[in-house]
């Protein structure tokens, strides 16, 4: 059995090394909220809140992204759409910003893009996108939801709000819609 967070390591790149269909290129480079996405191409959007952990980033995970060693909520969802699991999401929300913001702190099953995207000085940073093969660790959740084994691909961005540094990575699951 699994445990959270999640690994997700991987050979994190700018720009997909492997084809794309032009729907894939735009759900893993929209610069939109995903949720606003799914919400308009599937039905029953909802989120399924896995695990929320406070953690301290380790000096890799912050170099990574670019954030200070700091602690961090690990919030990891599933975005279901269509009666499925549609992409697993894993976010580090950063203590002091929820220290500030008790809406944030109460977010519970309500997704964090409606948060995020709420804010006029949003900043998106760059998407990195990965494919993630059938021995990620990932893969045992995938099959824990009872899907198809396959290859996944996965996107993550860091959202710079004020001062603060949000990490989002977000994983389509098979049969999501990205691959229909
Ligand atoms: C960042 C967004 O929020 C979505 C919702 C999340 C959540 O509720 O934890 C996490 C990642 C996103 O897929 C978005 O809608 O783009």
């Amino acid at each position: 059995m699994f445990k959270y967070p999640l690994s997700l390591e991987n050979h994190w790149l700018h720009h997909a090394i492997w084809p794309l269909t032009e729907l894939q290129q735009q759900w893993l480079f929209g610069t939109g909220s995903l949720t606003a996405k799914l919400k308009a191409n599937t039905n029953q959007f909802s989120v399924e809140v896995l695990s929320e952990k406070h953690m301290m980033l380790t000096e890799s995970d912050a170099l990574m992204c670019g954030l200070a060693v700091q602690n961090v909520l690990v919030r990891e969802v599933l975005l279901m759409g269509n009666g499925q699991a549609q992409v697993y999401a894993q976010s580090w929300i950063p203590t002091d910003l929820l220290d500030n913001d008790l809406s944030l702190a109460a977010l519970g099953d309500r997704p964090l893009g409606e948060y995020l995207f709420q804010h006029a000085d949003l900043i998106r940073n760059t998407i990195e996108v990965a494919q993630f093969s059938v021995s990620h660790c990932l893969l045992q959740l995938v099959k824990s939801l009872n899907l198809p084994a396959a290859c996944c691909y996965g996107r993550r961005s860091v959202f710079s709000l004020a001062e603060h540094k949000i990490m989002v990575c977000e994983i389509f699951l098979p049969n999501s819609v990205l691959y229909r």
